[in-house]
């Protein structure tokens, strides 16, 4: 069944998702923030600033009234990066239908207030629409989705037949996706991945190679699992896409802005200076802080994350962060 869909941000991913939907022969229109970037999806079929390698479905519309593009959608996917969403969706939601299927696909948590998407999401939805609101997550850099690169997602909702609806439009041959009734884990494995990739990409800047990347990947899952579980997620999502999965691609592959970041941190440069010359997010920036405090609150260790953060915001050298890490009391290997 075709649909009319809002994407509310054009970044790369949103533009991503909306080719994807647009492919699949949904009425599909992505807001922009940026007017020149409306403009060249419609006139163009381009995205100049978050995507301009990829040739984008004619059928795809764009536009910047916010309002207009939300007005007339059966289903609306927000993806803008995370520190925004309170306030785009807060900006969207008086011209929702009360119908509207709502989904996220930011990968973050929210700095100040240390909410997850679905709990930003719950401050504005009606109680009808957060019932079936629901999260997409999972390994998929944007470039290679909108190249039609065969792509396996997951999707959560509390309510099944949501996930299921959400699951059948965006699902083609190259882009398969699982649902899981997990939302805070599916949520939570999305956030955290970005910040142990930070530390992936520290490492290899440091010109430390796989052995030190396989440790970090299986600690750093080891860690996201502890707090996601004291959260009230499921153990096993950790093991699923959005949480192993989207950890391997992210802290193993070089189109991830975190990992990026990382490495240039790891090479000697200035956090301030990376973030100057991006104009794409790096959404583990901010997550680390927010995951630093919900792991105290929550009284659950979590050393790379806390490492990572010392870096990022006390200015902490990569090497001393990765001695902290290697001199810590010897343990059993333990996932709890
Ligand atoms: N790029 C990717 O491969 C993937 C990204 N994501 C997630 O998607 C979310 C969006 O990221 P991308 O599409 O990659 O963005 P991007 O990094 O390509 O572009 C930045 C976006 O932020 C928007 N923006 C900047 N300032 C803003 C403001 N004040 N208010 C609202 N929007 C503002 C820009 O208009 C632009 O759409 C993030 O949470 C990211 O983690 C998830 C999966 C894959
Ligand atoms: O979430 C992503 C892929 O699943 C994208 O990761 P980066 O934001 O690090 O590029």
């Amino acid at each position: 069944m075709s649909r009319e869909v809002a994407v509310i941000g054009a970044g790369s991913w949103g533009t991503a998702l909306a080719s994807v939907l647009a492919r699949n022969g949904h009425a599909t229109t992505l807001w922009a923030r940026e007017e020149e970037v409306a403009r060249s999806i419609m006139e163009a079929h381009r995205n100049p600033v978050y995507l301009p390698e990829v040739e984008l479905p004619a059928a795809l519309r764009a536009s910047s009234d916010l309002a207009r593009v939300v007005r007339s959608a059966g289903v609306v996917v927000s993806v803008v990066p995370s520190q925004f969403v309170g306030a785009v969706m807060a900006e969207a939601v008086p011209h929702l239908a009360p119908e509207a299927l709502v989904v996220s696909a930011s990968k973050g948590i929210e700095i100040n207030s240390l909410r997850r998407m679905d709990q930003v999401m719950d401050d504005v939805l009606s109680a009808d629409q957060m019932a079936r609101f629901s999260v997409l997550s999972g390994p998929s850099f944007a470039a290679e989705v909108a190249r039609e690169a065969p792509t396996a997602v997951v999707v959560a909702s509390r309510d099944q037949e949501s996930a299921r609806s959400v699951q059948h439009l965006f699902q083609n041959r190259s882009f398969r996706v699982y649902t899981n009734p997990d939302v805070v884990g599916v949520e939570l494995g999305g956030a955290l991945k970005n910040v142990v990739a930070l530390g992936a990409g520290v490492a290899a800047g440091l010109g430390f190679g796989h052995n030190t990347r396989a440790a970090l990947i299986t600690r750093g899952l080891a860690e996201m699992t502890r707090l996601g579980v004291a959260m009230g997620a499921r153990r096993d999502t950790f093991s699923g896409l959005a949480g192993m999965g989207d950890l391997v691609l992210t802290c193993t592959g070089d189109l991830s802005r975190n990992r990026t970041v990382g490495f240039r941190l790891g090479q000697g440069e200035s956090l301030e200076s990376i973030l100057g010359e991006m104009r794409a997010v790096a959404e583990g920036v901010k997550t680390a802080e927010a995951v630093v405090e919900l792991a105290r609150r929550h009284e659950v260790e979590m050393p790379i994350a806390s490492e990572v953060h010392a870096i990022l915001v006390q200015g902490r050298s990569p090497r001393e962060a990765l001695d902290n890490l290697m001199s810590r009391d010897p343990k059993p290997e333990q996932w709890s």
